[in-house]
């Protein structure tokens, strides 16, 4: 028997299927309800652009995903499983963070090495990366003194070294001049078109409409709406005109 014959249905469905995938997720802080049944898919090959107003619990769903917090109710999976019962985390999922953690003193190069030892990648791997992001003449410099492009591009060079399958980004052109933007949506480009699954959480409608195929938006801790792009935008003039016009019928 072939291999592909003997693959059973959930392992076709995991080849298939969406790499992140929230189903009816319930969260309260308290006497906040957060979430209230919030679904979410992103598949391979795709960008996927996560939208909703300040406080729909974009960041909360984000976090449950990435194991930070537990949810309530609802499941959420990464390549079919909890993030929680990965065996490496970061060889699935990148997760392009705010480099709180890295050390000021420590170079470019430095931090990378050192992430790169808790997840057993390479030294190669450190180089393949710093060239990936751009970083190459500027390895040798400490965090410290980097700009916001910098560390945007070092944040994504250490998602980048346990060669994910997937990235998530939370407003990952906040502070970016139009060059790094235009740098950063093709890179996340070439990521998807070489298979990889992207899901950008993002308030800049102009920056994602430039980047993202598909659409999921969330308000108030419900979905509202996920399909592709030019569904979404269909006989509006963009993202931003198409989105506004949801969220204020929603909103009335
Ligand atoms: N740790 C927490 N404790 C209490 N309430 C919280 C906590 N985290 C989030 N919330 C509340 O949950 C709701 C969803 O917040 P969340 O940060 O997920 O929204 P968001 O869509 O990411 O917003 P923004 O776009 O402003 O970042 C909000 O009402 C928020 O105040």
């Amino acid at each position: 028997m072939s291999a592909s014959a003997s693959a059973t249905a959930s392992d076709v469905e995991r080849l298939q299927g969406p790499l992140l995938r929230a189903q009816g997720l319930v969260k309260g802080f308290g006497a906040v309800p957060a979430l209230n049944r919030i679904d979410l898919e992103a598949r391979p090959g795709r960008v996927t652009g996560f939208i909703g107003p300040n406080g729909a619990g974009k960041s909360t769903t984000l976090r449950i995903l990435t194991g930070l917090i537990r949810a309530d109710g609802g499941t959420a999976t990464i390549d079919g499983m909890p993030y929680a019962a990965l065996e490496c985390p970061p060889r699935v999922l990148g997760v392009v963070g705010d480099l709180a953690g890295a050390h000021p003193g420590m170079t470019a190069r430095g931090h990378l090495q050192t992430q790169a030892a808790m997840i057993r990648a390479s030294d190669d791997r450190v180089e393949q990366v710093l060239d990936e992001t751009g970083l190459r003449s500027a390895a040798r410099r400490r965090v410290r003194g980097f700009s916001t492009g910098m560390r945007q591009r070092l944040a994504l060079a250490t998602a980048l070294l346990g060669e994910p399958a997937g990235l998530i980004l939370d407003e990952p052109t906040n502070g970016l001049d139009p060059s790094g933007t235009i740098w950063l949506r093709r890179r996340l480009r070439a990521f998807a078109d070489a298979g990889g699954t992207v899901l950008v959480a993002s308030h800049v409608l102009t920056d994602l409409q430039q980047m993202i195929d598909d659409v999921v938006i969330i308000e108030g801790g419900r979905s509202l709406w996920s399909g592709s792009l030019s569904d979404f935008t269909d006989n509006h003039a963009s993202l931003e005109e198409a989105y506004l016009s949801m969220i204020e019928k929603e909103m009335a």
